[in-house]
């Protein structure tokens, strides 16, 4: 039995925390066929912040977390990750990148026929190997951070869509990544289910040091745990600042516009 009373995050991560910026872009073109999605784009992340990208759909918001995802590469321009940079990078270094970084997606990607303990263990295990006692202690934790110890040997078929993405959150972060990538985690939801999963989303931002990079549609969510908000339009960044500034004074017509249609 552990005697260590400190929550999954307090404890040491399996990559040792990085202060200063931990996430950069730079000059990032990426196009599908003769379609510009991003466009010589710019921005950086420092450890520890939380950073929500919104704009309209179709703007690249989903594909810039892809590109750190490593499941696109950029046409131009370069991505780095803790001082690494991703593309060109030898295949070993890729995954050293990936195990620092954890993403939960709109649908949940569970594995249907594991239990959600194996679901949670299942990487720890496999890819940063744990002992299945360790792995499990930890799922556990994760669990009751995201409240759902009594479904543990549920398989996620037996689960509400809203406990589904609480698990996927839970097995993001079991593999305890530096930066936790959220895209459109609630927009598959049935809206009774979306306060639950926003609630253990707000309760992590506030209680860890995890950087988040957020795509989100709830822009209460959105001003709740940012930093700093990035406008998207047409693969580029139109407005930055702090979340007070972008939903009460925003400066760009385009954004102005967009906050009008989703507020
Ligand atoms: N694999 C792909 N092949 C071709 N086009 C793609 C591909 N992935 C994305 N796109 C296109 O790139 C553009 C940007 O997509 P992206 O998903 O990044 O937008 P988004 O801002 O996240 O939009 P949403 O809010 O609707 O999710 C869209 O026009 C989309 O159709």
């Amino acid at each position: 039995m552990s005697t260590d009373t400190r929550t999954p995050f307090e404890k040491k991560p399996d990559s040792p925390r990085s202060t200063g910026e931990l996430i950069r872009l730079e000059q990032v073109t990426k196009r599908f066929g003769d379609h510009t999605v991003l466009d010589h784009l710019d921005f950086s992340v420092d450890a520890g912040k939380h950073v929500t990208l919104i704009g309209p759909s179709g703007s690249g918001k989903t594909t810039i977390l892809r590109l750190l995802m490593t499941l696109l590469k950029p046409d131009e321009g370069t991505v780095t990750v803790d001082g690494e940079q991703l593309f060109p990078a030898p295949e070993k270094q890729v995954r050293e990148i990936r195990k620092k970084i954890g993403m939960v997606f709109q649908q949940f990607n569970l594995f249907p026929n594991m239990t959600v303990l194996r679901n949670i263990t299942e990487a720890p295990v496999t890819v940063l190997g744990l002992s299945k006692d360790e792995a499990e202690e930890r799922a556990r934790e994760l669990l009751e951070m995201v409240g759902l110890t009594d479904h543990l040997d549920k398989h996620p078929g037996q689960l509400s869509g809203g406990q589904q993405q609480r698990v996927a959150i839970a097995r993001a972060l079991a593999m305890r990544p530096q930066v936790l990538l959220l895209d459109e985690v609630t927009s598959a939801l049935d809206p009774e289910l979306v306060a639950g999963v926003l609630d253990v989303l707000r309760d992590i931002a506030r209680s860890t040091d995890i950087t988040m990079l957020c795509v989100t549609h709830e822009m209460n969510f959105a001003r709740d745990i940012s930093d700093q908000v990035l406008m998207f339009d047409s693969g580029r960044i139109i407005e930055a600042g702090a979340p007070e500034k972008i939903f009460s004074e925003p400066e760009h017509d385009r954004t102005r516009e967009f906050l009008s249609a989703v507020l």
